[in-house]
């Protein structure tokens, strides 16, 4: 089961003792949706984790609403909170793992918690394990599991209670390469298998790369951009875009002289040869590609070609490819 979640007009304020308010988030708009995966981006101290604390209302907006699958959170009274909670999963970045149980009586006590019977836990945390990967390592304590394998149950038992919402508070920044890569390829595998909507924070923009169906730039407790991959890595004039794939750096010194160097974007979709277009339209003028970044995103591609062209016709060239719907500017 997976939930829609929208904030309209979010602001949450601070209040230090003997000083001003710290306003962590300033009139937050969002829209995710139910079962897609979204990251949250932003530099330190730009509101993420208080933007998660008020998804899991453990703390209150000052102004605005927050709704989890059409329900306003700020409306339900603390018993109904606590129901509500069981429908949001937490994953964070040190799993936070019980030293002093098995990695079965971790993914089984939230359930143990809600009243479900030993028995009945046991077996759903076995199978929950084995959903992640552990089959076998059911009795295994914390020390003895690797930091991705802790990571694994802790994603385990963030699913016992069936949440509707996975939020995932820099779940791989701890990891190596290949286990971040592994445990990004299970969590879109249980968004595919269990529908949840997944919220991910992070700093690592390889991780909005290989799994975000959408992403959020936070900068002063305020949504700076926000939109489907797709869409965003369209948009010439995108922070995250860049971000997400960087124009390539040109030596100064390959530039022949007289030359000029012209940034171009494509985004193109299988069977869409975008690129070849590009790449005509560029060798009509006798331009030469002098750097080119390329990287394959969930459901679009993506090319930045910086080509040289004789400045003479840098302005026809920039002409041809605009009037084909490619963004085409000289770099300054
Ligand atoms: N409990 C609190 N009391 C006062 N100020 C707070 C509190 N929690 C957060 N803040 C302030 O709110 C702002 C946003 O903090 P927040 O922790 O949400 O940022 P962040 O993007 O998660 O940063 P980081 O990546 O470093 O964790 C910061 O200026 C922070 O100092």
């Amino acid at each position: 089961m997976s939930a829609t979640i929208s904030l309209h007009d979010v602001t949450k304020c601070y209040t230090i003792r003997g000083g001003a308010d710290v306003v962590a988030l300033n009139h937050v708009n969002l829209e995710i949706e139910a079962g897609a995966i979204h990251g949250i981006v932003g530099q330190s101290g730009a509101g993420k984790s208080t933007l998660i604390r008020c998804l899991t209302a453990l703390e209150h907006p000052t102004e605005g609403e927050i709704l989890v699958g059409g329900q306003n959170l700020s409306a339900l009274s603390e018993k109904e909170l606590r129901l509500e909670r069981r429908q949001i999963g937490m994953v964070f970045q040190a799993a936070n793992l019980f030293d002093a149980r098995t990695a079965l009586e971790n993914v089984a006590y939230p359930l143990r918690i809600t009243g479900v019977s030993k028995e009945e836990a046991r077996a759903k945390a076995t199978e929950l394990l084995q959903v992640v990967g552990l089959r076998g390592r059911e009795n295994s304590y914390p020390s003895q599991l690797s930091g991705g394998q802790r990571q694994r149950v802790g994603i385990a038992r963030a699913l016992a209670a069936k949440p509707s919402i996975l939020l995932c508070d820099e779940p791989t920044s701890a990891l190596d390469s290949e286990t971040t890569r592994q445990v990004l390829a299970l969590l879109q595998q249980i968004r595919d298998h269990f529908g949840v909507t997944i919220v991910i924070i992070t700093h690592e923009m390889e991780v909005v790369r290989s799994i975000c169906d959408s992403v959020s730039l936070l900068e002063h407790g305020q949504v700076i951009e926000t939109g489907k991959i797709k869409d965003v890595v369209a948009d010439p004039n995108s922070r995250l875009a860049r971000e997400l794939v960087p124009v390539p750096s040109i030596n100064r010194d390959d530039i022949p002289k007289g030359h000029v160097v012209i940034d171009t974007a494509f985004t193109s979709h299988p069977g869409i040869p975008t690129g070849a277009e590009l790449l005509s339209i560029a060798s009509s003028f006798g331009a030469d590609v002098a750097a080119g970044t390329f990287e394959s995103l969930p459901n679009v591609q993506v090319g930045r070609l910086a080509l040289t062209v004789e400045q003479g016709d840098a302005w026809n060239v920039i002409e041809a490819f605009r009037s084909r719907g490619f963004h085409a500017e000289v770099r300054s």
